[in-house]
């Protein structure tokens, strides 16, 4: 799931002005120093390049087996962060070719009903890793006939590094030495310590059935260095989506994401807003331009737990989700929670969207672009009314139609202007 919005302000921007962001392959930062295995029986470690992490990878010493050649297990392997590097996924990157083919059809063609389909099964080889778990994505339009969102769109919950964005970083990980799940009452848990650390809470920020308890604070996951299993309850973004969702025409807000046919509960995780990871410069650059349009795409990563006690702090990025993306609402149902699984640096979170509250079959699942650290009566500020903008933007007036929503009409037709 690809949006925009922030624990701050959301940058208003438009759309996408062509599909010129997409390419195809993939690259990976991967570093070479691998471990070196010595006949006898001693498994010796590049020098130790992290600092957080509970082990000290150059004491790792492999058991042997019978036959006297070491063997590695996970808990040894696991303590050397040199086997785990992260894929780093360039924006210059993003796959296009499909998008560029349908886009050379004539309006007519594109108007086949069968690109649906099409979609859906593109959608579907995007997330299959991500998650695995997840139901089907289906493309659905009662409103008019386009049988899919514009052909920009690229389905992912992969972060696409820009120009200047400095990979995925492992080598600072805090990761955990639990064995099975992790204790929410345990004292030595690294994850559990850190995710206090930010909460003050003693607890992870999911409960047993892995929904968000800890809220509007940033969620930190078990990741690929720690020793716990599978089943942690500290791992739950990393699974992907479970619920069930899909792509809707709205009647006045363009593509939405909507609920399938059974109930989300509150504090479900729905997915990612996956997109364009860019430096503040260029999403400035980029903002300014898609403001002419007056569509709204552009995310600050400005989330309070990262300007909290730093005098002159400044957002260092930026999230492009043009290519997708909740709508907005005055009265959302989702939230936007910052979340790290295998990302040491703190101003690279990922953006996930959970559920604010139970959320009814085919419902639409919105959130504030507004930000999301607000009390539940405060007022928001629709970012959609035109008193707001002093870049002369083209705005539409907020069609959220929620009771509370400052961008609607009032009883004379006029759209009211915020103050
Ligand atoms: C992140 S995109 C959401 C996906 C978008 N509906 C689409 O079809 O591409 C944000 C854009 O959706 C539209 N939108 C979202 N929420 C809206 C709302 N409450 N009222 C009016 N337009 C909305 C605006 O055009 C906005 O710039």
């Amino acid at each position: 799931m690809n949006v925009s919005s922030s624990s701050g302000q959301p940058i208003p921007v438009s759309e996408s002005t062509s599909a010129n962001l997409h390419r195809s392959s993939r690259q990976s930062s991967t570093s070479s120093n691998d471990p070196i295995h010595l006949f006898d029986g001693e498994f010796e470690t590049p020098p130790k390049t992290r600092s957080s992490s509970p082990y000290d990878s150059s004491k790792v010493v492999a058991t042997k087996t019978f036959g006297g050649f070491p063997s590695l297990n996970w808990k040894t392997f696991r303590q050397d962060v040199n086997n785990f590097t992260q894929k780093c996924y360039l924006a210059k990157n993003l796959p296009h070719s499909l998008q560029d083919h349908i886009n050379c059809w004539s309006p007519i063609a594109q108007r086949f009903p069968g690109l649906r389909t099409v979609l859906e099964c593109y959608i579907q080889e995007n997330t299959a890793d991500d998650e695995p778990d997840a139901p089907l994505i289906e493309i659905i339009n009662d409103v008019d006939d386009d049988p899919t969102p514009p052909w920009e769109f690229h389905y992912s919950n992969k972060m696409w590094h820009g120009e200047g964005v400095p990979p995925p970083d492992v080598s600072r990980l805090t990761s955990c030495g639990c064995t099975g799940k992790c204790d929410p009452k345990s004292k030595t848990c690294a994850c559990l310590k850190r995710q206090q650390h930010y909460t003050g809470e003693a607890d992870f920020a999911y409960d047993a059935k892995g929904r968000l308890k800890l809220i509007d604070y940033p969620i930190f996951e078990c990741n690929d260095l720690c020793g716990c299993d599978e089943e942690c309850r500290n791992r739950v973004v990393q699974h992907g989506r479970k619920c069930s969702v899909n792509i809707k025409k709205t009647e006045e807000k363009g593509w939405g994401v909507f609920a399938g046919p059974k109930k989300i509960y509150q504090g479900n995780f729905v997915g990612i807003y996956a997109g364009e990871l860019l430096t503040d410069a260029v999403g400035e650059e980029r903002g300014f331009k898609y403001n002419k349009f007056g569509r709204t795409y552009l995310f600050d990563l400005d989330f309070h737990h990262l300007k909290e006690g730093k005098d002159g702090w400044e957002v260092q990025y930026t999230v492009d989700a043009y290519h997708a993306g909740n709508n907005h609402s005055c009265d959302p149902n989702c939230r936007l929670v910052p979340c790290y699984v295998n990302e040491s640096n703190l101003d690279k979170p990922l953006l996930t969207v959970f559920t604010r509250r139970d959320i009814e079959p085919f419902e639409e699942l919105c959130f504030s672009y507004s930000g999301d650290y607000l009390e539940d009566d405060d007022e928001v500020r629709s970012p959609f009314c035109a008193a707001d903008r002093e870049d002369q933007a083209v705005y539409a007036k907020c069609a959220c139609r929620a009771r509370n929503c400052t961008g609607k009409s009032d009883s004379s037709g006029h759209q009211h202007l915020c103050s």
